[in-house]
């Protein structure tokens, strides 16, 4: 088995190597190969295989000869390249972080936690194209699998709050330059226990509206402000993004019967987190405490947090879950609309489960060692 990777050092694609390091993923990885649409002939990262040099990632010829193909370089490449590839005869494997082929009839949207079984039959029945979800909804079926995947859902609605890390590392930098510089405008009068903050609040404001704000990449301040609004504008009222939390999820669930998944997207100031608080109308009135261990054992991931003021505030935070596989899950309640209805509110790394962790399990299940979890 040949396996090549592409986009292996973008943020994304470090991610997924930094995951398949800790999990001595390339053990089971006969030969690897890295391919580059920058540094061909470059030294390759050290993974232990024989191919030490950078391979053209834009060599039909070359993908070619992979097995399988683990691409995380972006939309784009993805339309230059699969087409040609796959109509030069290739039959292999395309694993996918880009959104670009995921409603595709031939490709199977991949969240084995949630959907092993749509996997494996797609495997069976010789699907070639295995393509990683969006983030927002991955982390919320991963959060909220113990009620979709038993088909207790009529209908969700998510107001997501999403990290700067879903526009790029460049989004991420432009917040952080973002916060110090609003910092910086207003250090004296902060160092002073005594400054007015009114004028604090003034000056700041004065800043975020003025064109010294850093905000090159995302257009407008996110930093001490909001946007809501994420991928591209629909024309009709919608956001791309918020599209995508209807057709992705049901198309992961394979479901018979439509779930309606509606919504607003926004980004707000967290660095990698994706947080989202979701209402769901159940099909039924059940206990709370029924809820809450369907959650719990949906997978080895979510973890249900107590709905409570402390828990909340410790455990249900970006500033807790980034960098972790943990799918915190809390805020369950019934709401005053009546029994079906409840209040949720999740948080996860949109880079591991919203990104590189499926990618890095698909490998594994097509080299055949992972096992039903
Ligand atoms: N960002 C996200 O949260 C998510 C992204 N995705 C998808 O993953 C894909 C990749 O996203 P992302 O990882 O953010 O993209 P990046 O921009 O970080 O990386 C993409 C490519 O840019 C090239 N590159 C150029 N300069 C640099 C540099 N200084 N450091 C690293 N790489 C550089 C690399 O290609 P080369 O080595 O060939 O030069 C790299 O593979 C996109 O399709 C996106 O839709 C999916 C889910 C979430
Ligand atoms: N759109 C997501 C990130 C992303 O890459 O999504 P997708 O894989 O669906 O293009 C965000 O901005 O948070």
């Amino acid at each position: 088995m040949k396996v090549g990777f592409v986009g292996w050092r973008g943020m994304v694609g470090s991610v997924l190597m930094q995951r398949m390091r800790e999990e001595n993923d390339f053990a089971h990885i006969p030969q690897a190969f890295f391919f580059t649409t920058s540094n061909v002939g470059g030294a390759a990262p050290d993974f232990g295989q024989d191919e030490k040099t950078l391979l053209d990632a834009n060599d039909v010829a070359r993908l070619a000869e992979m097995d399988i193909i683990v691409t995380c370089q972006g939309g784009d490449y993805t339309k230059s390249v699969f087409r040609p590839l796959r109509e030069s005869g290739w039959q292999g494997y395309w694993i996918d972080a880009a959104s670009s082929l995921r409603m595709d009839d031939d490709a199977v949207i991949i969240l084995d936690p949630v959907n092993r079984h749509v996997i494996d039959a797609g495997l069976q029945n010789g699907i070639k194209n295995y393509i990683g979800g969006n983030c927002t909804v991955s982390l919320m079926l991963m959060a909220l699998g113990g009620l979709f995947q038993n088909g207790l859902v009529e209908w969700a609605s998510s107001m997501t709050y999403q990290a700067a890390s879903g526009a790029g590392a460049k989004n991420m930098r432009e917040l952080l330059c973002g916060m110090g510089a609003i910092h910086q405008t207003v250090a004296a009068e902060l160092a002073d226990p005594a400054g007015a903050i009114l004028e604090i609040d003034r000056k700041v404001a004065d800043f975020l509206r003025s064109d010294e704000y850093p905000k090159q990449h995302f257009g407008v301040p996110l930093a001490g402000s909001l946007i809501p609004w994420i991928d591209a504008d629909l024309g009709n009222g919608q956001s791309k993004e918020e599209w995508k939390g209807g057709v992705e999820t049901n198309k992961i669930l394979a479901s018979k019967q439509e779930v309606v998944v509606e919504g607003l997207c926004i980004r707000t100031g967290a660095m990698r987190c994706h947080s989202q608080a979701i209402t769901l109308k159940l099909k039924q009135d059940l206990p709370v405490n029924e809820i809450e261990s369907l959650l719990a054992g949906a997978n080895d991931w979510v973890k249900v947090v107590p709905n409570n003021k402390e828990a909340s505030m410790h455990e249900l935070t970006p500033a807790a879950v980034t960098g972790t596989l943990t799918v915190p899950v809390g805020r369950i309640r019934k709401l005053a609309m009546g029994g079906e209805y409840i209040s949720a509110f999740t948080v996860g790394d949109q880079l591991l489960w919203g990104a590189a962790e499926p990618l890095r399990r698909m490998l594994r299940i097509i080299l055949g060692n992972l096992p039903q979890s």
